[in-house]
């Protein structure tokens, strides 16, 4: 099963300051989409909608033609790293796994599969208070495949990494990609970016400025760094 994610028009007031101003694209399967602009161009806005965690002023968000909250066992139609640090620190990272397991229908056998997946098999007995940032994210990951789903949002996922974690999630989101699901990261480290990504899009003050294939923006640009420098200037930094 694939499935694309659909943004249309959202828009989004916080207070007197504009979120989202009319955002609207398309993340098709096969190739990671990267998800870039400034800080406070509102990427972490527009990935929370997707999965309804904040409401829209006006537009949509679907996966898969439906809205997050029509999904019965969401999981295993979308996964998403959107906050490392949520977690529950008494609980082991292999219970946090299990509670989220069965609230989605899913076996226990599926912990222990993501959890090698992720590299945590021997740390999953641990507190996972006492994780460090790299080891968050990749718990994060594991609770994203669970459900083995076609879809996956990653907000940042590279933070906190070692060089081989680095590695590691370059190669693992390259291969989600490669199996036909539509994946969505959102990044500031445009070379990873350039050598990972197959579709970007670039946003600024809510809305998109640019979307496209990377290889295209590498010709036009020489590099995905210089294609984004030159296209969001004057798009503003934070607001
Ligand atoms: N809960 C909130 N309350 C008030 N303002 C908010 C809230 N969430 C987001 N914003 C504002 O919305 C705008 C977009 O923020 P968002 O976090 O989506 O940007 P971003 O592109 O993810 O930035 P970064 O690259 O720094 O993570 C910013 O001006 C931010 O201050």
């Amino acid at each position: 099963m694939t499935a694309t994610i659909e943004v249309n028009g959202l828009r989004k007031r916080f207070g007197p300051a504009v979120a989202l101003d009319g955002m609207t694209f398309v993340v098709r399967p096969g190739h990671v989409t990267g998800f870039v602009g400034p800080n406070g161009a509102g990427k972490s806005t527009t990935l929370r909608m997707i999965v309804g965690l904040d409401r829209p002023d006006a537009g949509t968000a679907t996966i898969g033609g439906r809205h997050y909250a029509e999904l019965t066992r969401p999981m295993r139609h979308v996964g998403a790293l959107l906050d490392p640090h949520a977690l529950h620190p008494a609980r082991t990272g292999r219970n946090h796994l299990m509670w989220l397991a069965a609230s989605q229908d899913l076996p226990g056998s599926r912990v222990d599969e993501v959890l090698a997946l992720t590299g945590l098999a021997d740390v999953g007995r641990r507190a996972a208070g006492g994780y460090s940032l790299g080891m968050r994210q990749r718990l994060g990951v594991a609770a994203a495949l669970l459900g083995d789903p076609p879809v996956l949002l990653l907000d940042e996922p590279f933070n906190g990494l070692d060089p081989a974690g680095i590695v590691w999630m370059r190669d693992l989101l390259r291969e989600l990609a490669a199996e036909d699901r539509s994946v969505l990261v959102s990044s500031h480290l445009m070379s990873e970016l350039q050598d990972m990504a197959g579709h970007v899009v670039v946003v600024g003050q809510g809305r998109v400025i640019a979307a496209a294939d990377v290889n295209d923006l590498v010709g036009e640009y020489a590099s995905l760094e210089t294609a984004y420098l030159e296209l969001t200037a004057g798009a503003g930094g934070i607001r």
